[in-house]
């Protein structure tokens, strides 16, 4: 099949289990990626995640399953002429120039883009002439981005991409990613900032211990999360919120604002009225992303211990 067969999906993972020795990083994972979408995937620290973009790089083999991406075989070098990846750690020749750099690189693509072009979209039109060695770590790292977008990929890859950008660099970084929106490009992206996948993603996939534990828009992952976080101000003291029905966690901070946490906030905003007059400053939130990857990862590291017990 050609390796840019247009009409399927950008990436088919198909039942990948990876073992490390005694790790088993990914624990039978099932994942299609639809051309021009951006996906983040989100996990805990050692949940997978850079194992999964190393497979779909076909940087390393599934010890089962498969793995297609843009209808051919990663390890294939047809393939991986339509990949951009920009990786967590990245050492570059310290003595090259940004422009050297991306000139070499460019030459390992059939239909690169324009190398002025890419020192525009990075921002490093200044910096194209400085040795990557004295580049400074926000620099480095949009540098890093230049690198994964020179040959023009259909598919790129981006490992906590942010990690070290200061406010203005990462302005930059998502300017350079919206214009690989709007050029159709599909992207996969880890990140542990979850404002930054709520804001960037159409779909997040979390992963937990090797396996996919939610799969949505961040609106549908959060609402998987029942009950909602109820904050006031009131004459209660901690002994007396933490005794109303349906608190599943409750706190009052120095100024005496109480934030409770409940599956079932309409029963207890009623027995709190039944309780006290003196509610002032009643905020009544859903979910947040945070809330419910705390919530999703939590309870499927329950499960994997107990099926590990
Ligand atoms: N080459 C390797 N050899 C041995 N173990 C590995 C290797 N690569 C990953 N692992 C292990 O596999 C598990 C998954 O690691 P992975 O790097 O994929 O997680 P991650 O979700 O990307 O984590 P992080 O958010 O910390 O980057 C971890 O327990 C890790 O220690």
């Amino acid at each position: 099949m050609a390796a840019n067969s247009s009409g399927l999906p950008a990436v088919i993972v198909e039942d990948a289990y990876k073992r490390y020795g005694s790790v088993q990083a990914l624990n039978g994972v099932g994942l299609e990626l639809k051309r021009g979408e951006l996906t983040a995937l989100l996990g805990p620290n050692g949940a997978g995640k850079s194992t999964l973009i190393n497979l779909m790089l076909g940087l390393e083999a599934p010890t089962q399953g498969r793995v297609s991406v843009m209808g051919g075989d990663p390890r294939d070098p047809r393939t991986r002429t339509h990949l951009g990846a920009m990786p967590q750690d990245l050492s570059l020749p310290t003595t090259l120039t940004v422009r050297e750099l991306l000139t070499l690189y460019a030459a390992l693509y059939p239909a690169p883009l324009a190398v002025p072009d890419v020192l525009d979209l990075c921002d490093l039109k200044a910096q194209s002439r400085q040795r990557a060695g004295t580049l400074s770590g926000g620099q480095a790292r949009r540098l890093g981005f230049g690198l994964s977008i020179i040959g023009d990929p259909a598919l790129l890859f981006l490992d906590e991409p942010t990690v070290a950008m200061d406010v203005q660099s990462r302005q930059i970084f998502w300017e350079g990613v919206g214009q690989m929106q709007r050029q159709g490009k599909t992207i996969v992206l880890t990140t542990h900032y979850l404002e930054e996948a709520e804001r960037s993603a159409a779909r997040i996939v979390l992963l937990s211990a090797g396996r996919i534990v939610a799969d949505g828009t961040p609106q549908q992952i959060k609402a998987g999360v029942q009950g909602a976080t109820i904050r006031f101000v009131s004459d209660l003291v901690l002994a007396e919120l933490q005794s109303l029905p349906h608190v599943q966690q409750a706190a009052v901070d120095d100024a005496g604002r109480a934030t409770l946490r409940s599956r079932e906030p309409e029963a207890l905003l009623a027995a709190l009225f039944a309780q006290s007059t003196h509610i002032h400053e009643l905020e009544v939130s859903r979910a947040t992303l945070e809330e419910a990857f705390l919530n999703l990862t939590a309870s499927s590291s329950h499960t994997h211990q107990e099926m590990t017990a």
